[in-house]
């Protein structure tokens, strides 16, 4: 078990305003001992940005008094080089040596490798690891969360049931039986981590008070965070700019200049509207202007690991895997945008919309091998019918 955070020198916190201790604006922490009223905070997840995040949260939880010092960050546990656990490690240096190298997290994170055992306590839990893992992860802790507990998640992506499209914030509110809110944005984790000015966007569901404490607990003074009442269009922006990042990768990889790139950007986040449009008409316009809209599909154009892998794949002209060169480029750190384009995809075709999102369907042909990475231009030009759809799924 992880040891507890020590406290015997605990820093002194900021005063809070008012607002933040009345009740109504405080998630109930149920009867947890002297300081009832404070919450407890748990990261599921401790990657590259799931590490960042913990060390913005734990940075804002020394100093609010509503929260409890220590935040436990779950770390999918494996050995280093060195032969030591990453918990261990991260637990002794205070930083993510594999995921965050170089980054202090904050003495008061505590690194657990027992899923069950980190979130126990936590009436806020933090869920940032890849989508992929999200259903694993889920089912391990249905019963084993607290029934007052609210969940925000931070992970780009969906996954593709039977049904249909199922976000990631939906699989962990009717897995875990609690409300699930979001935070998506133009956050490349690296630069925040060295506390270069970003945005970031919460997408909430109808309590605005959940909102704040969100807003609240990731805010400082170089990550400016704001509400929307819209947790689909946040989430599905989050999820669809990695399928335009790997796009805009074969553009660069293809030498193919500004002006081609931007006009990727363009038709992709025309396409990013419709898709979640159709998906959930109650998706707002104004979302799409957002950090989590249109400055997270710039920044993940310019600098994210999906663009980057997209370039080297279009550079060796598809003849070496993603999976290869995620591995051999990403060290561990994992891509979100091949699989999203792959579940993209599965939903067009099963409702018959492949021709009116050529760019998504082509980004996933491309990733596949069926088409060439050129091919990502001369498909993108053919946009039939899409304004037309745009117009029709308008408000
Ligand atoms: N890194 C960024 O800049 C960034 C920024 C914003 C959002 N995001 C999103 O946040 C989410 C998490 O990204 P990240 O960068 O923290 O992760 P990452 O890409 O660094 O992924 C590595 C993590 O996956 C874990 N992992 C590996 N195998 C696992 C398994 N079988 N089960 C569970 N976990 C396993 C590793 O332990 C490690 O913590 C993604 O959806 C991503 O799109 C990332
Ligand atoms: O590095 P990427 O491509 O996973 O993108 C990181 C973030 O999502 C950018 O906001």
């Amino acid at each position: 078990m992880a040891p507890a955070f020590d406290k015997q020198s605990p820093p002194v916190k900021e005063a809070e305003t008012a607002t933040t201790h009345n009740s109504n604006t405080v998630i109930n922490v149920g009867n947890h001992g002297g300081d009832d009223y404070k919450s407890r905070v748990t990261v599921v997840g401790s990657g590259n940005w799931g590490s960042v995040a913990a060390k913005l949260i734990a940075s804002n939880a020394l100093k609010l008094n509503s929260f409890h010092d220590e935040v436990r960050m779950w770390v999918f546990e494996e050995m280093l080089p060195s032969g030591e656990k990453l918990t261990e490690v991260i637990n002794r240096t205070n930083e993510n040596v594999k995921y965050l190298p170089g980054i202090k997290l904050g003495k008061n994170v505590i690194a657990d490798p027992d899923i069950e055992n980190a979130v126990k306590d936590a009436n806020m839990l933090v869920f940032v690891t890849p989508h992929q893992f999200m259903e694993g992860i889920c089912r391990r802790l249905v019963g084993k969360v607290r029934g007052d507990a609210e969940a925000i998640s931070l992970i780009k992506g969906m996954e593709v049931k039977m049904e249909g499209p199922c976000m990631i914030s939906n699989l962990i509110s009717e897995q875990l039986g609690i409300n699930c809110s979001v935070l998506m944005g133009a956050n490349i984790a690296n630069e925040i981590a060295v506390e270069k000015f970003s945005e970031a966007t919460v997408g909430y569901r109808d309590n605005r008070e959940i909102a704040e404490q969100w807003v609240q607990l990731f805010s400082t003074s170089y990550f400016m965070v704001t509400p929307v009442q819209d947790v689909e269009g946040v989430e599905l922006c989050g999820t669809l700019k990695n399928v335009v990042a790997i796009a805009a990768g074969f553009v660069d990889g293809l030498d193919m200049g500004n002006n081609t790139k931007a006009a990727i950007m363009r038709i992709g986040l025309r396409e990013m509207r419709a898709f979640s449009k159709l998906l959930f008409s109650s998706v707002r316009d104004s979302t799409f202007f957002e950090s989590c809209g249109v400055a997270d599909v710039i920044t993940t154009c310019l600098g994210g690991r999906n663009r980057k892998v997209a370039e080297a794949f279009a550079k060796n002209g598809g003849k070496r895997s993603f999976d290869e060169l995620e591995a051999e480029m990403l060290q561990g750190q994992k891509l979100q945008g091949v699989s999203t384009a792959r579940e993209v995809y599965e939903v067009l075709s099963h409702r018959g919309w492949l021709e009116l999102f050529p760019l998504f369907a082509t980004v996933h042909e491309i990733c596949v091998g069926r088409l060439p990475p050129s091919a990502i231009v001369e498909y993108s030009e053919k946009k039939p019918r899409l304004s037309m759809m745009e117009d029709s799924a308008r408000h």
